[in-house]
């Protein structure tokens, strides 16, 4: 083993778990992987002397280490003094973290994630971290999962654009949980299945946000969309600056708690039916999309009514499907598969973790 990185792991739920696991079972002869620090919401393992964590029982241990887990000062401090070049794996949702990577990249901390907050919150912070990515001593940034989970997006995009080719319209189907959701809730043949029961299964899976109202009142694929938007050269001011249509019943808008408002989702399942029903009558299904036209310069995320031969119409699963129309491909390339589900993103992950590896490991 001729190099090494120190790897800060932040999160430990459905992705960070499978993110864990997988690193532990990585076989490179050529690069070591060392973890410094793992972190939940409350409790940290922090290794003050900066040697690798042991992963063989990370979960129990983090579950009884006593030590807090470290606000964003404390971090940068922590990653600032590491002796070894360092990425940080942030495998949370937490926006108050997002908003702190323009300066751990400053400071030449590098990132890989599938946190969408931090690239489709204000225009300013995708800005910035993307200029102090590029400043002679900033980290590097990658977030493949932040689009499409494991599936190569993020990377596509990017490479068509770097090698001179012009985006015309993206558009598909971006959300794992509302593709398993329209999947299983709208389908050729005919179903009794609730709306609100699927939800319950959808995130029972893993496939939503920690917060399945996130995926529900389309927020997460409005994130997406503005991602993609962005890096195809649209510069789409935040997610909630173009039509997003949600799905959350609009008495349980104001509900606090995510128990009380799975509790009381199913009075709504009537509402839904009969938009599945009269869809039925028109021989069509539901689907929930995103689109981008990048010459009207017009985004929007919602509902949308597909014939039941339309490709869409056969999704099964999680899958998400984006169709990309550049002028290279002017028959659109489809990239399809999995959008959700752990191992699926924390593969994505560990994949840029490697990325960055190869780059920077001393
Ligand atoms: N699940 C999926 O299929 C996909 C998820 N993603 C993205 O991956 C990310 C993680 O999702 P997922 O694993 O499903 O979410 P989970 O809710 O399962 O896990 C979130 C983890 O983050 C920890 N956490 C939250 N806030 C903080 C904080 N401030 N400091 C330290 N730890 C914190 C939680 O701690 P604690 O354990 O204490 O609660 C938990 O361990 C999200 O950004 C999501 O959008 C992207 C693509 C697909
Ligand atoms: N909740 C999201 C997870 C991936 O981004 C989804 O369902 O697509
Ligand atoms: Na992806």
């Amino acid at each position: 083993m001729s190099k090494s990185i120190n790897v800060a792991i932040i999160g430990t739920g459905v992705v960070g778990s499978a993110f864990i696991n997988q690193l532990k079972n990585i076989q490179s002869k050529s690069i070591a992987y060392n973890v410094i620090l793992i972190s939940r919401s409350s409790k940290a393992l922090i290794s003050q002397d900066y040697r690798p964590i042991d992963l063989t029982s990370w979960s129990d241990i983090v579950k009884s280490s006593s030590s807090p887990s470290l606000s964003n000062g404390e971090l940068l401090s922590f990653l600032e003094k590491s002796p070894l070049p360092t990425v940080l794996v942030d495998n949370t949702s937490d926006a108050n973290l997002a908003s702190f990577y323009p300066t751990l990249i400053k400071h030449g901390i590098s990132i890989a994630t599938p946190n969408k907050k931090a690239f489709s919150s204000d225009l300013e912070t995708w800005n910035e971290i993307f200029a102090n990515s590029s400043s002679p001593n900033g980290g590097l940034v990658y977030h493949e999962a932040t689009v499409g989970a494991g599936l190569p997006i993020i990377g596509t995009v990017r490479d068509m654009i770097e090698t001179g080719d012009k985006i015309e319209k993206i558009e598909g189907i971006f959300s794992g949980t509302l593709s398993y959701i329209f999947n299983e809730f709208s389908t050729v043949v005919p179903n009794d299945t609730k709306f609100s029961e699927i939800v319950s299964i959808a995130k029972d899976l893993g496939y939503t946000e920690p917060d399945p109202r996130d995926d529900l009142n389309g927020l997460d694929v409005a994130r997406k969309v503005t991602i993609l938007a962005r890096l195809a050269g649209f510069d789409v001011e935040s997610p909630t600056s173009f039509p997003v249509q949600s799905l959350i019943p609009k008495p349980l808008e104001s509900i606090e708690s995510t128990s009380e408002f799975m509790q009381k989702l199913p009075s709504y399942d009537d509402d839904m039916k009969a938009l599945k029903e009269e869809v039925e009558r028109e021989k069509k299904v539901l689907r929930f999309v995103g689109k981008i036209d990048m010459d009207k310069k017009i985004v929007s995320v919602g509902v949308e009514k597909y014939d039941q031969s339309h490709p869409f119409a056969s999704l099964k699963g999680s899958a998400n499907v984006i169709s990309i129309k550049t002028t290279r491909y002017s028959d659109p390339l489809i990239i399809q598969g999995a959008g959700a589900g752990a191992e699926v993103t924390a593969a994505g992950v560990l994949a840029d973790t490697i990325k960055i590896a190869q780059r920077i490991a001393k």
